[in-house]
């Protein structure tokens, strides 16, 4: 027998089902989806509207609560935690980059950023401040820290959602169709910052998306069809 000690998933999802509603109304949106996600994974969750990507992201990160079945995030089983430790693990281990950026408009760029480490914490303001300025730098955005997210395109707009979504260090970035409000060229060079950062750092990138261009550049396509699994690259 191999002494080799497998390394823990950064997420294990098992005989994940959600139901919405009841009897007549009632809506499977997802139906026993088992899936592992190794840490380091760069992975694009696809399929069609209304398939419960978003769906699977949420009960992923804890958001949400399946109808039946576990939900193992990095050691934790994620769906039984109180909520006070639910954020706690959230606040330290995930980063989220949504369509809409969700960036808060009447602070700038830096405060973006800089702002939800302060609040998450885990860091004093002298580190709180590095990490922001690291991170602005790192998505190319060192010269935009004074600007209110108004005055950048949103190409720049996602650039600061990716930065708050890293500066925290976490071990899982979940992206909810991060380039869907993008032109072409400007959601490529989103994907590019992503794949850098994730060869980078070996954060684990889940991404749910319609883009052709991030399921060929991805190194795992996992696809949902009416809230079944259908496809793994992997499997
Ligand atoms: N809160 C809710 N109440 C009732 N039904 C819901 C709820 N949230 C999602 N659904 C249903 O669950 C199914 C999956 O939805 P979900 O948003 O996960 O799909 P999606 O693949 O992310 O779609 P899109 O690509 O359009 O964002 C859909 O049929 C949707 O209508």
């Amino acid at each position: 027998m191999s002494n080799k000690i497998r390394e823990l998933p950064a997420i294990l999802l098992s005989h994940i089902s959600k139901s919405y509603g009841s009897g007549e109304g009632k809506i499977d949106a997802l139906r026993d989806i088992n899936l592992e996600i190794a840490k380091g994974e760069f992975l694009a969750l696809c399929g069609p509207s209304g398939s419960g990507k978003s769906t699977l992201l949420n009960i992923m990160s804890g958001i949400d609560q399946p109808t039946s079945g576990t939900v193992m995030f990095l050691n934790k089983l994620l769906h039984v935690l109180p909520e006070e430790e639910l954020s706690m693990v959230r606040g330290k281990h995930l980063g989220f980059i949504f369509q809409f950026f969700n960036l808060i408009p009447v602070l700038n760029v830096f405060d973006n950023v800089f702002y939800p480490l302060i609040l998450n914490g885990h860091f004093g303001k002298k580190e709180a401040h590095e990490r922001a300025r690291d991170l602005l730098y790192r998505v190319g955005l060192d010269g935009f820290a004074n600007r209110k997210p108004g005055q950048l395109s949103g190409g720049q707009q996602q650039r600061v959602a990716i930065a708050r979504a890293l500066a925290h260090d976490p071990a899982v970035v979940i992206a909810d169709e991060p380039t869907g409000n993008l032109d072409m060229a400007t959601g490529e060079a989103i994907l590019e910052l992503l794949l850098h950062i994730n060869q980078q750092t070996k954060t684990t990138f889940i991404i749910s998306t319609h883009s052709a261009q991030l399921k060929e550049r991805a190194r795992r396509v996992v696809e949902i069809k009416d809230g079944g699994l259908v496809y793994d690259s992997r499997a």
